[in-house]
């Protein structure tokens, strides 16, 4: 199937001394219908992506399409796109429903028309009830539905939303994260969602891509991302990882042995193949692990520190050969630890759930 947008190569290189690349060699399928999010640290280059797809910045080199056809010759108001900024923009002296429908009357469209979607999207974003209210006395989580609404109304073919949520408060947040996932499910517009917060990159995108300095690093669904992260990068800005050193032992079908500085070895998936011998990074979560009293397990260390944190409690571990290591571990009423700072702990997990990172 075409994809959405297709960008191959795209290259952004702001004039400067020294000049800045903004991107640098971008190559990003984004499929029909999907809620795409792509993900970084501040100044890895997602506005910029975002902008170009908009027609609002020219790459330096490389290509971008949409549904097939070239996007770069035509201009920004004849892409089929809308954007969502994190500042709303709203009309302050405009009503909830004129500033739904002012693009619509930009666009020509009947009034029979307008009215009618209108209507539809105040249904869509649950604000029918405010319709003739001005933006300027609504929330700042009604007035994101309005310029959601309002973004959705021209029916774009792809809505471009740039950390449209990043100015409401945690709670807000949280419940506008679900209504974005339900607003792109029964709208089947393609989304693309930019932000540096990798829960709301998990809780929401169907495929996430990692950016970092200009660069995708990692593509995937918020689950291959977390549970088999390719790099180091990736691991340490999505969740928390323990980084254990290692060596390979041998491959085999997508299957790495891998001794650790304990002697010991655990399998590992392992995409490539690689040479016996070679120094790894072994990626483990800390929910992955277990930890027990003794000295008997996969790695062995000493219990430094356990900090309950009301859902769970993170047992901090100093191994053997120096390294630290974080296990967490869910409480629940049934269980208790018994393990207190200074004991000699075991921490194990189960085989394949480490992962070899690429250097
Ligand atoms: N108009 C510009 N002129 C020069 N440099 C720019 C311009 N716009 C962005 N940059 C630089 O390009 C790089 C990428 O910026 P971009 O805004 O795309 O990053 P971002 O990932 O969206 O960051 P943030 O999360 O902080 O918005 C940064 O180093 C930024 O300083």
């Amino acid at each position: 199937m075409t994809p959405a947008i297709s960008a191959r190569d795209l290259r952004k290189v702001y004039p400067g001394d020294p000049p800045v690349v903004a991107l640098d060699g971008v190559s990003i399928d984004i499929r029909d219908n999907e809620f795409f999010t792509l993900l970084g640290p501040s100044g890895c280059g997602k506005t910029t992506l975002l902008r170009m797809i908009a027609g609002f910045e020219h790459p330096t080199a490389g290509t971008l399409s949409m549904h097939g056809d070239n996007l770069l010759d035509s201009p920004p108001h004849k892409r089929p796109v809308n954007t969502v900024f994190q500042s709303y923009a709203l009309f302050p002296h405009l009503t909830v429903a004129q500033n739904i429908s002012f693009g619509l009357e930009m666009l020509g469209k009947p009034a029979d028309e307008i009215k009618a979607t209108v209507d539809e999207m105040l249904a869509l974003v649950k604000m029918e009830a405010m319709a003739d209210r001005q933006t300027s006395q609504i929330s700042g989580g009604q007035q994101q539905r309005v310029a959601l609404a309002r973004a959705l109304a021209p029916r774009p073919r792809v809505l471009l939303l740039d950390e449209p949520l990043s100015a409401l408060d945690f709670k807000l947040r949280k419940e506008m994260q679900l209504e974005l996932k339900r607003l792109q499910t029964e709208t089947g517009i393609t989304f693309i969602f930019v932000t540096h917060d990798q829960e709301e990159a998990l809780t929401m995108s169907d495929r996430i891509a990692v950016m970092n300095a200009g660069s995708v690093r990692q593509i995937g669904r918020p689950r291959d991302i977390y549970d088999h992260p390719a790099e180091r990068f990736v691991a340490d800005f999505i969740g928390d990882t323990n980084f254990l050193a290692g060596e390979i032992v041998s491959t085999e079908n997508g299957h790495a042995e891998v001794r650790l500085t304990s002697g010991k070895t655990v399998p590992a998936p392992a995409p490539e193949e690689t040479q016996s011998g070679r120094k790894i990074t072994l990626a483990v979560r800390p929910e992955h692990a277990g930890i027990s009293a003794g000295s008997d397990g996969l790695l062995s260390g000493d219990l430094r520190e356990v900090v309950y944190f009301g859902t769970d409690t993170h047992f901090h571990v100093a191994l053997d050969d120096g390294t630290a290591f974080v296990v967490r571990r869910q409480n629940r009423p049934d269980v208790a630890s018994d393990l207190q700072a200074g004991a000699r702990v075991s921490v194990d997990f189960p085989p394949l759930t480490g992962q070899v990172l690429r250097d």
